[in-house]
């Protein structure tokens, strides 16, 4: 890692502290605009107080499940708490009908619903409003409004509904946060204890880079200026390995516990650089030695919350960082660092994915498509001369440049079709290149931007399901199955049209195609 923040101080005429200073660089700091920075901390004392006290009126209803509807920042870090925490939070960041239909099947009559967007205008979040709604009333449940909570932004329309429906709401002012109400609401009223979350957080604690140096312990109160913030330092780490050609970032748990980070992780470091032309691809990671963990382009970092200092992680490799703390502590740290790295590479903080896509789509109709060709239970459609299933994935694989990248999509259900996911570690086997992997409509809100925003370097293997059971969304002209078919078009059109290779394969029995992609990948 030395070498490589040598060899990125280099390229990127930056000084990260720790580092030599190299003559005629410019120093990190000066280009940190602080105002940049996401809140350290909520300070919204009475905000443990208000979801302690509807937790406890909840359960005295026996509302014991609680439902979170939102996507992205609004959505993930409460998915991580409780997962790493072991607390129950059934999470829908989905437009699948199939994945929809089995969450309002779940416990209706038991279930609150966290309808969480800082917007108040994303058509995913909405649709689930909507959907839980019509649910509720057709099972003839009382009181359906108080069954809602709401988070969101003052101002929003989301915050006017809440107002409205007489259901509780929690404005969050600030960016999203993990400790704003967006991470603490529903992770909260599902059961996790938000109190001791924060205490891990403050003091700073000192997650520690591993694999050639370390650093100082963190002053009790660091700034942007500060040059023992370890967030400062990661973030820089992050943006000059971008500068240096390390622009993929390889993420892995080190198995100590912290189940899921890399998930969010994904999705700050990709919505933080996004806008910047440069980007920095997030490759999440089965494990540490998967398939993809080194290269000439890749930065791998492993994270974790028990590993002693100077440990390095199971699996098998020395990564080239490793951020070690507890989760209140990752939050902090990884906030803070993306917002840095996002900075020093010239991103816009305020650029939004495009929803345009799915819009248009949405208002033309489904295009009618034609396949090249079916191998069992997948449909091939796209550009390609291939015959098979296998060869037509090898073909787009190796159209792939050098530091480039295959990126596969799957608008399927994620926990119904989660062996999907698998795809990844088959793919990233198969070609020596980085190999992602995201759920649409999901990713969409994270990587996807990259896709289209950042280099032209990537190949894309989309992946469609049959729908065989669909949902209408309450109030408006389309199904769950149609607004995601709009999304997975929209994308591949968007795609298509900025010059970048698309093979779909469509799953027209999702279970058996799901099989067969993976032997043929393994094959
Ligand atoms: O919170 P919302 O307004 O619903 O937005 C949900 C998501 O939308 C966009 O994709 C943003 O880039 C994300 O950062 C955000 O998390």
């Amino acid at each position: 890692m030395s070498d490589l923040l040598d060899d990125a101080v280099t390229a990127a005429g930056l000084t990260v502290f720790g580092a030599a200073s190299v003559p005629g660089s410019i120093d990190a700091r000066t280009r940190l605009d602080p105002a940049a920075l996401p809140p350290a901390r909520s300070d919204d004392h009475d905000l443990v107080a208000r979801i302690t006290a509807l937790r406890a009126e909840f359960l005295s209803r026996g509302l014991d499940h609680v439902v979170l509807c939102g996507m992205g920042e609004s959505s993930l870090a409460a998915e991580v708490i409780s997962r790493t925490l072991g607390v129950e939070l059934t999470v829908l960041d989905s437009s699948d009908p199939h994945q929809v239909r089995a969450a309002l099947d779940d416990r209706l009559a038991r279930s609150v619903v966290v309808v969480a967007s800082r917007s108040g205008s994303t058509v995913e979040t909405d649709s689930h409003r909507r959907a839980y709604r019509q649910a509720f009333e057709d099972a003839g449940l009382q009181d359906v409004g108080r069954r809602f909570v709401y988070v969101t932004e003052p101002g929003s329309p989301l915050a006017t509904t809440a107002r409205e429906t007489g259901s509780h709401l929690f404005l969050a002012s600030s960016a999203h946060s993990a400790f704003s109400a967006f991470g603490l609401v529903p992770s909260g009223l599902a059961g996790v204890r938000v109190d001791t979350l924060l205490d891990e957080a403050f003091p700073r604690p000192a997650p520690h880079f591993a694999a050639g140096f370390s650093i100082a312990p963190p002053a009790p109160e660091p700034s942007a200026a500060d040059f023992t913030d370890p967030a400062l330092m990661l973030g820089a780490a992050l943006a000059t390995g971008a500068l240096a050609g390390r622009d993929k970032l390889a993420l892995a748990s080190d198995g100590t516990g912290l189940d899921g980070l890399s998930d969010w992780i994904e999705h700050i470091v990709a919505s933080a650089t996004a806008g910047s032309g440069r980007g920095l691809l997030p490759v999440v990671l089965e494990n540490p030695s998967s398939w993809g963990h080194e290269g000439p382009d890749v930065l791998s970092v492993t994270t974790g919350g028990a590993l002693a200092a100077g440990v390095m992680p199971g699996g098998g490799i020395a990564p080239d960082l490793a951020v070690n703390g507890p989760l209140g502590a990752q939050f902090v740290v990884w906030e803070r660092a993306a917002a840095i790295a996002g900075h020093l590479l010239g991103a816009d903080p305020s650029a939004r994915p495009d929803a345009e896509p799915t819009r248009l789509v949405l208002d033309a109709g489904l295009p009618h498509e034609t396949p090249v060709f079916a191998d069992g239970a997948v449909e091939v459609y796209g550009n390609t001369s291939a015959t098979t299933l296998v060869a037509a994935v090898d073909e787009l694989a190796r159209g792939v440049p050098p530091l480039g990248y295959l990126a596969a999509t799957a608008y399927l259900d994620r926990v119904g079709d989660a062996a999907a996911a698998g795809v990844r570690d088959a793919l990233a086997a198969r070609v020596a290149r980085a190999v992602t992997f995201g759920w649409g409509p999901r990713y969409l809100h994270s990587t996807g931007r990259l896709h289209k925003g950042g280099p032209a370097t990537g190949s894309f293997l989309q992946i469609t399901g049959a729908v065989t059971d669909d949902l209408p969304v309450p109030g408006r002209p389309y199904t769950f199955g149609e607004l995601q078919a709009a999304q997975a078009a929209g994308d591949r059109q968007a795609l298509q049209a900025g010059g970048r290779p698309v093979l779909r394969l469509h799953l027209t029995d999702r279970a058996t195609g799901i099989e067969q992609l993976l032997a043929a990948l393994g094959g």
